[in-house]
């Protein structure tokens, strides 16, 4: 199973069928608010036909009986993984599992993940703006707790917390880890980056790679290079 889902950041169905029509394998690929605000849900259909896996990253956080009905909806939908803000709290992820449980087709439902700290937020936007004090770390790593204790199956974390949530949650607990970089790459918008070198070495089990391998000049090159790095 390949272990590098690609971020499918694009804003028109023909843009992900050119993309798609490159890859003459399976590929793992994320489809988030982007591209689903502009397709519709429909565009899961087009992807799932083509052969491919989808996570699918709409990130619920509401109240637990609206994410419940959000979830069953989305059960249907017949992808690999979905996902919610741990900072909606423990109720509100159990939620989303009965709601996942209960939309479950033939009785296997998605993958539920729940993002800890964006990517995005550094430890000086994390204690200044958000309120949250204390390191990054330990919110991540209670954030994770708190998601495994509500039955989910993994987080979403940056690179640098992975090994940590491992230890506490232990080794079947997955790690999704976008800020992904490559050396040479900008950090642009993101905070907490890695290259998929750190990644391998800190035992996350996917990671997430949007603009290196959507913007790179060959994609197909760029995503095998990033993948046998991960599955050294
Ligand atoms: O849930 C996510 O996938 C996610 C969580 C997070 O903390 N940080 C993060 O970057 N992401 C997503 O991962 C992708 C990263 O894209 P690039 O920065 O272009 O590689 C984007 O589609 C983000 O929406």
């Amino acid at each position: 199973m390949s272990k590098t889902i690609v971020a499918l950041d694009f804003s028109s169905k023909q843009e992900v069928v050119d993309f798609l029509s490159q890859f003459d394998e399976p590929v793992y690929v994320k489809v988030g608010m982007e591209l689903t605000y502009a397709c519709g849900l429909e565009i899961i259909k087009t992807i799932k036909e083509m052969g491919h896996h989808i996570f699918l990253d709409l990130k619920l956080h509401d109240i637990p009986n609206t994410v419940k009905g959000g979830m069953k909806n989305l059960a249907a939908l017949g992808v690999d993984i979905v996902n919610v803000h741990a900072a909606g709290g423990i109720p509100m992820m159990q939620a989303a599992i009965e709601g996942l449980e209960e939309g479950a087709i033939d009785g296997k439902r998605p993958l539920c993940i729940a993002v800890t700290i964006l990517t995005s937020i550094s430890q000086e936007i994390m204690n200044d703006q958000l309120g949250i004090e204390g390191e990054v770390i330990d919110t991540v790593k209670r954030y994770a707790q708190n998601a495994k204790a509500a039955g989910l199956d993994g987080v979403v974390c940056s690179v640098h917390e992975a090994k940590a949530i491992h230890e506490v949650c232990g080794d079947d607990f997955l790690t999704v880890t976008p800020g992904i970089r490559l050396a040479t790459d900008a950090k642009g918008d993101q905070a907490r980056v890695a290259t998929p070198d750190f990644a391998r070495e800190q035992g996350c089990d996917y990671i997430v790679v949007g603009r290196s391998i959507t913007k790179s000049e060959d994609p197909v090159k760029t995503y095998h290079l990033i993948e046998d790095t991960m599955q050294k």
